[in-house]
């Protein structure tokens, strides 16, 4: 399969954007001429720069308001064309792009369009050119891609085809399946993208929303099964117009784009298997069984109170690691790592970042597999030196510059606990905390798409809707990805103020980062009555929340109480309830949530979320942080 994107789709000037293109491993784009009006270099030589990076021009575009004009204007738009082969001939690109017009006096007519297009196809195959028409969403009279193909049909051009724009034909909620009919050979060019689904005008919403195959809401997938049934087996290109993206960091942006492909056609390939899709053989989403550790990196003056808090939650040190300065802190399944190490990732990480989570171990079926799939959606292996008696555990990078592991029982893996660590036979208290339920990662708000996509298109992790959670000094946007029986859970919040929690936390961690773990509880009154025994602080949660509380779900008083007396917030979706409560965040701003989920829960308790922000700002404003 080939790939292509569009020079439009990321930041940089035309020499940042073709190293990033090239980079992510892209066969070719599609080149807008603003990209190369701003570079100094002829056309002839940025076609040159092009091949340089070992990048096809596998099209030329847009080329605007051509088909149905009257008269004089027809004629300037023929000269208007041939001033533009030429370019292309001096660029070494030989496909351009007619989009429909959006001319005033453009007058319609199917035959009228057709007779324009086989005209001017002639001059371009004189050339050795082709031509290919995309039905803009919004075009004057050609809005709808069963129309365009109708004109190219009826023009019957061998150097004109149809080019198909998944965003032009979703938006219009145009049935893909329409696309099954048309001939194969006769599609020049498949252009990609998708688009949160928002009630906007059409061209606003694709000059300035659309995104990569999967990060939004729209059928891509139905729309490329169709496009592959068709038999086309020409490029598979990116076009995605997105203020966020042209803002954004090209390498990163491309990145997501080459997976979006990769992760688009084996969507395909396992929905439609009779379809040929050019792909290599991937193993199939991989099924996450749970969060097998979780490791800090810190150092031995900021160890004692990680563990202090730990401890008050119910862990014990369980064993210590042959070689390293690490230590395991369990209780049920749940494994949290101490690592003081001097050396090595952990500690660079550290000095990079401050006390936190720097690595994050999954248990899968199949860790090779797991690896496998991942590479193959371009993530980056990490490996490390191993000391003796050391385990080879394949790992990935993931967000922030973190790590995350991959343990499975199938090779062995889940030895590494009897194999790198000596138990230090410590008494095993139980606070009733069994597993993680859910990590919440903190990040800038334009790098959650990009991990949404990494975790959603490696993983059988799926995104939930989109939560804005306000916190008094901006909004956080929140991001929910699930395993599909919810025994794995992430959650990605976006910061877009320095000034509210989640911002202040990226800017003192140096980046993206864990910024809270929330573990399982089987019993949270007894869990927090435990907790409370061994000097554990909870979040303080005011009164009022409680009148509230009371108001909202009718509870009794005794059950107020209790939730008041432990600082536990309460939240249903129908039957289901939900409770939580919070520690106090440790230095660095990283804090631990407790957890119940009672019939089937599936949430994070969203609407608690503005009650626990004021209650962390307050109290950090009381400790006089700077944050605050
Ligand atoms: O927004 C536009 O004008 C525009 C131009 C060319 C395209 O291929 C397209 O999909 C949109
Ligand atoms: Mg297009």
């Amino acid at each position: 399969m080939k790939t292509s994107i569009a020079t439009v789709s990321i930041a940089g000037n035309l020499r940042e954007k073709l190293a990033a293109i090239a980079a992510a491993g892209f066969d070719g784009l599609e080149i807008f001429e603003q990209d190369f009006l701003q570079d100094a270099a002829s056309p002839r030589e940025v076609g040159q720069m092009i091949r340089d990076h070992g990048l096809q021009v596998m099209l030329f575009q847009p080329f605007r308001d051509f088909e149905g004009l009257p008269g004089p204007l027809r004629a300037r738009a023929f000269d208007r064309a041939r001033h533009k082969f030429d370019l292309m001939a001096e660029l070494g690109a030989d496909l351009m792009l007619i989009c429909s017009s959006v001319h005033p006096q453009a007058l319609g007519g199917i035959d009228r369009a057709a007779d324009d297009l086989a005209e001017l196809a002639g001059i371009a195959a004189d050339r050795g050119l082709r031509l290919g028409y995309e039905a803009l969403a919004w075009g004057r009279h050609v809005n709808d891609h069963r129309d365009a193909w109708e004109i190219v049909r009826r023009a019957d051009h061998p150097a004109l085809g149809l080019i198909l724009d998944s965003f032009h034909s979703l938006s219009r909620r145009i049935d893909p399946d329409t696309i099954r009919r048309i001939p194969g050979d006769r599609i020049f060019f498949v252009q990609l993208a998708d688009a949160p689904q928002i009630d906007m005008d059409l061209l606003y919403w694709s000059r300035h929303f659309r995104n990569m195959p999967g990060e939004g809401d729209l059928p891509v997938v139905d729309f490329m099964r169709a496009v592959a049934a068709t038999g086309y087996a020409g490029p598979l290109s990116l076009e995605i117009f997105n203020d966020q993206f042209r803002g954004g960091s090209p390498t990163g942006i491309a990145r997501d784009g080459h997976r979006s492909l990769i992760w688009l056609m084996d969507q395909v390939r396992r929905a439609e298997p009779s379809l040929a899709v050019d792909l290599p053989a991937i193993p199939a989403n991989i099924a996450v069984r749970g969060v097998e550790f979780i490791e800090f990196a810190t150092d031995p003056a900021g160890a004692p109170e990680l563990e202090t808090a730990l401890a008050r939650m119910g862990f014990h040190r369980d064993s210590l690691h042959r070689n390293k300065a690490v230590s395991v802190w369990r209780q049920g399944a749940v494994r949290i790592l101490v690592n003081t190490e001097q050396t090595g990732f952990a500690h660079s990480f550290f000095l990079n970042h401050g006390t936190g989570v720097c690595d994050i171990g999954l248990r899968v079926e199949d860790a090779a597999n797991t690896v496998a799939r991942a590479t193959a959606l371009d993530a980056t292996l990490f490996s490390q030196p191993l000391g003796p008696q050391e385990m080879t555990i394949p790992a990935i990078r993931g967000v922030g510059g973190s790590i995350l592991h991959f343990i499975d029982e199938k090779s062995g893996l889940d030895a590494v606990w009897k194999v790198e660590f000596q138990p230090t036979g410590a008494p095993e208290p139980d606070f009733g905390l069994f597993r993680v339920d859910h990590l919440a990662e903190t990040m800038g708000y334009d790098e959650m798409l990009s991990w949404t996509l990494f975790y959603s298109a490696i993983f059988d992790m799926q995104r939930r809707p989109m939560l804005d959670v306000a916190d008094p000094d901006g909004l956080v946007r929140s991001q929910a990805i699930a395993s599909p029986d919810g025994g794995t859970r992430i959650t990605l919040n976006g910061a877009q103020s320095h000034r509210t929690l989640a911002g202040g936390f990226l800017a003192d961690s140096m980046g993206s980062a864990v910024q809270h773990i929330a573990l399982a509880s089987r019993d949270i009154f007894a869990s927090a009555e435990a907790m409370a025994g061994a000097g554990f602080e909870p979040l303080e949660i005011p009164d009022n929340y409680y009148d509230d509380l009371r108001a909202r779900h009718g509870l009794d008083e005794a059950t107020i109480a209790r939730l008041r007396r432990w600082n536990i917030l309460y939240e249903t979706e129908g039957e289901a309830e939900f409770f939580q409560f919070y520690g106090r965040p440790l230095a660095g701003g990283l804090f631990f949530e407790i957890v119940e989920r009672r019939g089937g829960y599936d949430g994070y308790g969203a609407s608690n979320a503005p009650f626990r922000i004021a209650a962390l700002k307050r109290l950090l404003r009381a400790k006089d942080m700077p944050r605050a």
